[in-house]
């Protein structure tokens, strides 16, 4: 949809395994374009991970009760067996400020029915499977890389519900798009709220014979 919309926006970042999802969010947050939240998850860390900043590692006891709670509104179960879940945070619009969060397709469709933000999907992915398993082998995981490489294809369905696909074979063009998009859609959202902010001043209407 192209027409203006003030409500504050979520960005969301999908796409298949090794396609540069965490790249995508380090660059974003690291330029200060928006703020990340981070979502749950049952998964051990990895080495250059930060709790509570790329996720909130819990056990899954932990987990389950937080979804009971209410705290995670949606979760999902991938590869190896971890869980992954939603922060309520993201269907609330009270919050002025753009964030930023990674969700699987799902999550994106969820939220975009639930949340009170404008919701924004960006796909990541690679021109080649051959590239995506590369990368897997590079970073230690060429044991997983044949089911996450399986799940790439069902996930290349799901690109058509985005609202943008970029590709990320070269890394400084990808960070060019990135920031294109994103800075794009934060000027439109600004855009919205100057004229809502315009009808809601109380500006001398015009009179007759003005
Ligand atoms: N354009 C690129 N060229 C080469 N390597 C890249 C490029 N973009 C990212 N990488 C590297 O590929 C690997 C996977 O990237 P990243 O962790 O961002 O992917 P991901 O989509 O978050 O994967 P996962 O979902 O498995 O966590 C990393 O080692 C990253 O440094």
């Amino acid at each position: 949809m192209t027409h203006l919309d003030a409500r504050p926006p979520l960005f969301v970042i999908s796409g298949p395994s090794g396609a540069g999802k965490g790249t995508a969010l380090r660059f974003l947050t690291e330029r200060s374009l928006l703020r990340r939240v981070p979502t749950y998850t049952t998964r051990e860390p990895r080495e250059h991970e930060t709790p509570g900043v790329d996720y909130n590692f819990v056990t899954e006891g932990e987990f389950f009760r937080l979804h009971d709670e209410g705290v995670i509104f949606e979760y999902t179960r991938t590869y190896a067996a971890g869980y992954y879940g939603s922060p309520k945070c993201l269907l609330t619009g009270d919050d002025p400020d753009a964030l930023l969060v990674e969700l699987d397709p799902s999550g994106l469709v969820r939220v975009r029915t639930a949340s009170q933000r404008r919701v924004i999907g960006i796909f990541v992915t690679t021109s080649s499977e051959e590239e995506l398993r590369h990368r897997l082998l590079l970073r230690g995981q060429g044991g997983e890389a044949a089911q996450r490489l399986r799940i790439r294809t069902d996930q290349l369905t799901w690109a058509w519900v985005y609202d943008y696909v970029l590709v990320n074979d070269d890394r400084e063009c990808f960070f060019d798009d990135l920031e294109i998009v994103v800075r794009a859609e934060l000027i439109k959202n600004e855009g919205a709220r100057r004229m809502l902010d315009l009808k809601t001043e109380s500006n001398p209407t015009l009179q007759e014979g003005d």
